[in-house]
């Protein structure tokens, strides 16, 4: 039976970086080599990055990619090299794997089936490529060819294509007869997918009754998207070697020996490249970290995609630190610890000056000594009270900014609503009361913390993390221009029921059983409260709403199963009816449609958010719904 050692890389790749996405395509090929491979599959797009948005439809980008293509030709005499790029053909675009191998380009296989759907929008700027159909371009063959090294022979499927079930390449180049398929591969974190990708490159093997070889991106590429970094090499049922998932390495490379079929050596639909040099392959196959087989595993996920997001975005920025406004509460208690985790995990994976070196455009790096250092350095957190500020979340946020070690300071802003409350009952001439101007005057403090705390991220030329959470931004419980304020917004793309529990889980049990905020106990005391209204109030969020489980509930059911209104009463009496009345269940969806529907404009504004769930209410990556409507709460029974 004919042999190949085959090699996958990951990569965290940058849209638009074109020496450093070189660079690292160039650390990964040395992997490759020094394990004896004879071929590297690399993600999809690695060498323009996956996220060029409309900078795709530029000649410029394409022309980059392919000065990036000629570079990389010295490095492919004796390893078959994968990369993706965009290539015109006859005035459309195409999203193509280029094939190199002795010094040549020796094909371009394009995309058959485009990621259309959800965070996806390739058919924006991508043409398919019909299954079938062959052709060249400047005598370099491009089309649905199979590639041949002798008597081995394989495809190519990029990333989508291996989601179209019965319609996936596997099956035609199956018939047609492949040793192995590789897969370049650009597929976004969401909770629990990786398991659908080792499944898709499992039965694609099966489908040809060989290899298959599949190799996703790594880390925040262009901001809004994480990628889990997840490679896998499967065979007979089996994941013969994967990558470790969320690394804080620009690149990681994992090899092995495929025992494969050999095929006829000449066809009309084969690309003879060359015949395969033997080798002595040496197997990286990292040890899966045991957190992967955790009962935790979402908890896991959470915590370690977003702290990767967030480092990147730090380092991609080139920005100094994180600034917080930090309430004690639950949304702004999460992000700190998820700023603390990823400094953690970046200085636990890649070393202490390995981390320097990453961070170092920042002028005070030098003067760090350790992780301690470092997060109070590069971590800024504020209390702003108000009178309707309560002692338990003035020292909820001490706390946790003790235990994480930030550079924390307190302050008080009742002069400033005060001030403002003054000029504007002087310019109306009447005073403002709670019982007639609600909304003003809960607004008002809300947004007298925005200009303080940016005026902390640009002396410190730091990144204001926005606290808004998806729950909120279903139903607009935010002050625009307030509580929204900031540039990214790391946990918009998740639920308040949810961060909760994770909330809990973060002080008690913590990454790995390890890696624990033992400062979040005061947090995880406290009910959700926007202090907003006189402490006598007793304000909290669950009842200014309804209770959260339930909001997320409605917003499930409406916008990502797409069930009418009539249909989430119906789901809501089945799920809840139990412990809540008829007319209380009735005022909960009322509530949710009405503020849902007013609310749109909102969500048009929010900081970009990570994608981490299967759907978001992002209106630029997921969830487009009109900002002027009737609104869906006229559809409920009356
Ligand atoms: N379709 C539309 N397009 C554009 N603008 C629209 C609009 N509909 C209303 N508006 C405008 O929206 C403005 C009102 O929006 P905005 O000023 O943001 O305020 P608004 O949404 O009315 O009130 C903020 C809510 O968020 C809650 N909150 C605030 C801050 C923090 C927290 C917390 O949990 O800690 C909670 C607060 O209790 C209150 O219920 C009005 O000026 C109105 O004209
Ligand atoms: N006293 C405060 N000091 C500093 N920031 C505050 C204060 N009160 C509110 N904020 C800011 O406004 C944001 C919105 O408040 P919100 O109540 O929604 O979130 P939270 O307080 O973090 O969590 P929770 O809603 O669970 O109490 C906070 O996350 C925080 O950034
Ligand atoms: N780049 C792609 O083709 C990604 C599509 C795939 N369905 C995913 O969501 O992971």
């Amino acid at each position: 039976m004919p042999k190949i050692h085959v090699a996958a890389g990951v990569l965290n790749q940058t849209p638009l970086d074109w020496e450093g996405n070189f660079q690292r395509i160039i650390g990964a090929i040395q992997v490759a080599k020094d394990a004896g491979a004879n071929l590297l599959c690399l993600p999809e797009m690695c060498l323009t990055g996956y996220g060029c948005e409309d900078q795709f439809f530029s000649p410029f980008t394409q022309q980059k990619a392919q000065e990036s293509v000629q570079k990389l030709l010295d490095y492919s005499t004796d390893l078959v090299l994968l990369v993706g790029l965009p290539i015109t053909y006859e005035s459309r675009l195409y999203n193509v794997v280029a094939v190199l191998y002795q010094g040549k380009i020796q094909a371009y296989i394009p995309k058959q089936h485009l990621a259309n759907e959800g965070i996806h929008y390739e058919a924006r700027w991508f043409t398919p490529w019909p299954a079938g159909v062959r052709t060249r371009i400047d005598n370099i063959p491009f089309g649905d060819y199979r590639l041949g090294l002798g008597e081995i022979t394989f495809g190519i499927e990029i990333c989508q294509d291996a989601w179209e079930g019965e319609k996936r390449p596997a099956h035609a180049l199956g018939k047609r007869g492949v040793s192995f398929i590789c897969n370049p591969t650009a597929s976004h974190f969401s909770f629990g997918k990786s398991k659908v990708r080792q499944q898709l490159a499992i039965e694609g093997a099966e489908i040809i009754q060989g290899g298959y070889v599949f190799a996703n991106l790594l880390g925040n590429e262009s901001g809004r998207t994480i990628f889990d970094g997840d490679a896998y090499i499967a065979q007979n049922g089996h994941i013969l070697a994967q990558t470790k998932r969320f690394s804080f390495q620009d690149a990681q490379v994992i090899a092995c020996s495929l025992d494969v079929l050999g095929y006829p050596t000449e066809a009309d639909d084969l690309v003879s490249i060359g015949e395969l040099k033997s080798k002595n392959g040496i197997i990286i196959n990292p040890e899966i970290d045991a957190w992967e087989s955790s009962s935790h595993i979402k908890e896991e996920e959470f915590s370690r995609s977003i702290a990767l997001g967030l480092w990147d975005y730090l380092r991609k920025s080139y920005s100094y630190g994180y600034v917080i406004s930090l309430s004690g509460g639950a949304d702004s208690s999460a992000i700190a610890s998820l700023c603390a985790t990823a400094v953690h995990l970046a200085v636990e994976e890649l070393g202490w000056e390995a981390v320097k070196k990453c961070l170092a455009y920042i002028p005070w790096i030098n003067s760090c000594a350790n992780e301690k250092d470092l997060v109070a350095q590069l971590m800024t957190t504020i209390y702003q009270g108000t009178v309707n500020s309560s002692a338990d979340t003035r020292e909820s946020a001490a706390a946790l900014a003790a235990s994480i070690g930030t550079e924390h300071h307190e302050i008080e802003i009742d002069g400033l609503v005060q001030g403002y409350r003054g000029l504007i009952e002087q310019t109306i001439q009447r005073p403002l009361t709670w019982e007639q101007d609600d909304i003003t005057l809960q607004n008002v403090q809300a947004r007298v913390r925005a200009p303080g705390v940016w005026m902390l991220a640009n002396i410190k030329n730091a990144l204001l993390l926005a606290t808004s959470n998806r729950s909120e931004a279903s139903v607009g419980y935010a002050t625009m221009d307030g509580d929204t304020s900031g540039s990214i917004s790391p946990i918009a793309g998740i639920d308040k029921a949810y961060l909760r529990t994770w909330l809990r889980w973060m002080e008690k049990e913590g990454l790995g059983g390890q890696w624990r905020v033992a400062g979040l106990a005061n947090v995880n005391q406290l009910e959700p409260s926007a202090e907003l209204r006189p402490l006598d109030s007793k304000q909290v969020d669950e009842e200014d709403l309804m209770p959260y489980p339930i909001l997320n509930s409605l917003e499930r059911w409406s916008f990502y199963e797409h069930q009418s209104p009539v249909a989430c009463l119906e789901s809501l009496k089945q799920v809840y009816g139990a412990h809540y009345s008829r007319e209380q269940l009735d005022g909960f969806i009322h509530r949710f449609f009405r503020l849902w529907a007013r609310n749109q404009w909102k969500r048009e504004r929010y900081a970009p958010g990570f994608h981490v769930d299967d759907y978001s209410l992002d209106p630029k990556s997921w969830l487009r719904f009109p900002i002027l409507s009737a609104g869906l709460e006229k559809d409920l029974p009356q």
